[in-house]
């Protein structure tokens, strides 16, 4: 469970302070699946930033399953950051010279597995995208929604217990994209992820239980579309597809 208390995150811009978060108060609870919206600039990314330990707000606090993430040192956030979140981005961001197994298996160094083990982890990460046959290929031998199939793999095999993804359909045709969504919500569910996705397309965000909307740095909630899935407040097992 995320608990974020009084977050703020200011940049220095052309010389002017910009306040990317703003003051933000935020519960998410695990096994949650959490669409956020919002124009360019309101503090997105900012947002999956911090929830991933890739940033530090200036202050407020940021607790994952009990751990203070703004008070550990650089390294122990690194560790968590290795064992327990999973990251997907709109560039898929593979290397380019690795094949997806090796892409795969890339993401596991920081946890100091043996090779073996490492090789086992990627194998497995690559069927449960339906990937299994591609390992040995390169990225660019490999269509837009294969390599973000790898991204995904590179997440999971991490064992992790939230994913976060920015904008993971944004370089997708519209039916990669819904594949690609489908892959995500079906891995969320199989694993019983806690998954935060930023993305600016309202039909994505609409899957989600919960869709919160970011306006300078603060993150405003509306009701979902969806009428069986409006419940005041999100419980695991509250919504049919989370049994
Ligand atoms: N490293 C940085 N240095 C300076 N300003 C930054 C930095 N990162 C973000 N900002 C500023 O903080 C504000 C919020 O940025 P952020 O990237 O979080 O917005 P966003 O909602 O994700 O936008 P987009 O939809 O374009 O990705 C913007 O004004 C941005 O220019």
């Amino acid at each position: 469970m995320y608990r974020l208390s009084s977050v703020t995150k200011t940049f220095k811009k052309n010389n002017q302070l910009v306040t990317a978060l703003d003051s933000l108060d935020l519960v998410i609870e695990d096994g949650e699946f959490l669409a956020i919206q919002g124009r360019t600039g309101h503090g997105k990314s900012t947002l999956l930033s911090v929830l991933g330990g890739l940033d530090r707000p200036d202050s407020g606090t940021v607790e994952l399953d009990g751990n203070l993430l703004t008070r550990m040192k650089e390294s122990e956030v690194t560790r968590i950051r290795a064992t327990t979140i999973g990251f997907i981005f709109q560039a898929f961001n593979l290397i380019p010279t690795l094949s997806a197994q090796e892409n795969v298996e890339a993401g596991l160094v920081p946890l100091g597995l043996s090779p073996d083990e490492r090789r086992e982890r990627a194998q497995e990460a690559l069927r449960s995208v339906k990937l299994a046959d591609r390992g040995h290929h390169l990225p660019s031998e490999l269509s837009g929604g294969q390599q973000q199939r790898v991204g995904i793999a590179r997440a999971l095999a991490k064992e992790p217990r939230v994913l976060l993804a920015d904008e993971p359909t944004g370089n997708l045709d519209e039916d990669t994209r819904d594949d690609i969504i489908d892959l995500l919500e079906e891995v969320r569910q199989r694993y019983r992820l806690t998954m935060i996705l930023v993305t600016h397309d309202t039909s994505l965000a609409h899957r989600a239980p919960r869709v919160g909307v970011m306006r300078n740095g603060l993150l405003i909630f509306q009701e979902s579309p969806r009428p069986e899935r409006r419940v005041p407040n999100w419980a695991p097992g509250a919504y049919a597809d989370d049994q």
